[in-house]
């Protein structure tokens, strides 16, 4: 059956972490599907329509590249239940894999009806650095009908986050640092 990763991020911005995920996950799946999203536990300091066009950006800098992988911004909601909704009208009879990093493992379980979320995907969980998965964190996750497996991979040790309280560009692939710079994003930042 045809293997559907489903990768959700806030981007802002996206980084030299999620790319790294992304490449992986294009090697290992049919298609990978990406979208930037609003977070309903935060606010975001870019407008949405940039974090989709430097998500976009840093999918066209892999390489090789592969056309497996693209963002699709029409599939864009808070609530990654409504994501699923729309892409199973574009993609049937096909098995969804939701990607999340390990910091997310804890908070999953407050998601919109992640019950009914978690009957239709497996759960792949990208290990991160400072993240452990804490087995009663993992224990409540399966209770909820997750089917769970842990990525053969290690995330890189970088954050949005960390771009956005230091202005270290070494954490944003050239395309991103390029896009921040010619929109004037992050004006409020410190650049290094
Ligand atoms: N370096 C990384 N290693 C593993 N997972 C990651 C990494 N970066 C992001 N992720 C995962 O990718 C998804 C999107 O992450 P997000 O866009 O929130 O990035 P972030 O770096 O965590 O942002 P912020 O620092 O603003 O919280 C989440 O599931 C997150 O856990
Ligand atoms: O469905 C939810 O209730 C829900 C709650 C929190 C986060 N999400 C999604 O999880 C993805 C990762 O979020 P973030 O902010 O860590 O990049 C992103 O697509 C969010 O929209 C989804």
């Amino acid at each position: 059956m045809t293997q559907i990763a489903l990768f959700g991020t806030s981007a802002d911005p996206p980084t030299a972490g999620h790319q790294a995920i992304l490449h992986w996950l294009s090697q290992r799946f049919d298609r990978v599907v990406v979208w930037a999203s609003d977070n309903p536990f935060k606010t975001h300091q870019t407008a949405l329509e940039h974090r989709m066009k430097m998500l976009s950006l840093l999918i066209e800098e892999i390489n090789p590249p592969n056309p497996n992988i693209a963002v699709y911004p029409e599939l864009s909601s808070r609530r990654t239940l409504e994501t699923l909704e729309r892409a199973k009208q574009y993609w049937s009879d096909v098995e969804y894999t939701l990607v999340i990093g390990s910091d997310l493992v804890q908070q999953i379980p407050q998601w919109y009806q992640i019950k009914t979320l978690l009957k239709q995907v497996k759960l792949l969980i990208v290990p991160r650095p400072g993240y452990g998965v804490e087995a009663t964190d993992l224990e409540k996750v399966k209770q909820l009908g997750g089917q769970v497996k842990i990525a053969d991979i290690k995330g890189l040790p970088v954050s949005s986050s960390h771009y956005r309280q230091t202005g270290n560009i070494e954490v944003l692939p050239p395309s991103v640092q390029a896009y921040i710079d010619q929109e004037q994003l992050y004006e409020s930042t410190v650049k290094d």
